[in-house]
């Protein structure tokens, strides 16, 4: 799907509640190509629930969400079966994205400086380490617009270097990247960042070009 304004991602008033707790009340965002793009807020405002709705995970009560081209989504929850090892995991998924072959998905995993725990079971890679296979699940097909939930979850602070500076490379090549955190982030590791509070978004700051 192409959008009008060339976004990869249009919202537009999406309200949900569970029960009679109404978590979000109104949520919009465009999200433009080569944009790295932060949502903030503490815990329980309703950022997961915001991104399994971008995602399609879970279905919006009011709103709507548009999507142009492939989309990556990194959940905060690990979806990794503890019985398989990480590269059987990559190769699973490269069946599924329909890749020629994991070039690109090295490529990741050397950034992020897991490469040495590709014959180990999931189930045995530390917490950190599940995570670092989490986000390359959601990285290795070079989506257009990532969606990522608390992704460093785990990372030691190298790692959380790294990070950054992975999505800025992505940003730079014309990715969206939205990353969502309980933290409040350095702002100028961003183009915009947002506070989720309340049920809706408040644009905390705009970094200047
Ligand atoms: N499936 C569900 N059923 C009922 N309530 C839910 C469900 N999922 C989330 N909630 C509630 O909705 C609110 C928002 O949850 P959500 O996980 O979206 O917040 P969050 O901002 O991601 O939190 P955290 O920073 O702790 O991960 C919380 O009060 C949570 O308890």
């Amino acid at each position: 799907m192409h959008l009008a304004n060339g976004a990869t991602l249009e919202v537009r008033g999406l309200r949900h509640a569970y029960g009679r707790r109404v978590v979000l009340r109104g949520v919009d965002l465009t999200v433009r190509p080569g944009a790295l793009v932060g949502v903030v807020g503490e815990n329980g405002t309703g950022k997961s629930t915001l991104l399994k709705i971008l995602s399609g995970e879970l279905r919006p009560q009011r709103g709507n969400v548009r999507r142009a081209g492939r989309f990556g989504y990194c959940p905060q929850d690990v979806v990794l079966n503890d019985a398989l090892t990480v590269r059987q995991h990559l190769e699973f998924f490269r069946t599924a994205f329909a890749l020629s072959d994991l070039r690109y998905t090295d490529e990741i995993m050397e950034v992020l400086r897991f490469s040495e725990y590709a014959d180990e079971r999931a189930g045995l890679l530390s917490g950190g380490t599940r995570q670092k296979l989490n986000l390359t699940l959601a990285l290795m097909h070079d989506p257009r617009l990532l969606l990522l939930d608390e992704p460093y979850q785990g990372f030691d602070w190298e790692t959380y270097q790294r990070f950054w500076h992975l999505a800025a490379r992505l940003r730079d090549a014309g990715r969206s990247v939205l990353v969502v955190s309980h933290l409040a982030y350095d702002a100028e590791r961003l183009d915009e960042l947002w506070r989720l509070q309340d049920g809706v978004l408040h644009s905390v700051s705009e970094v200047p070009e």
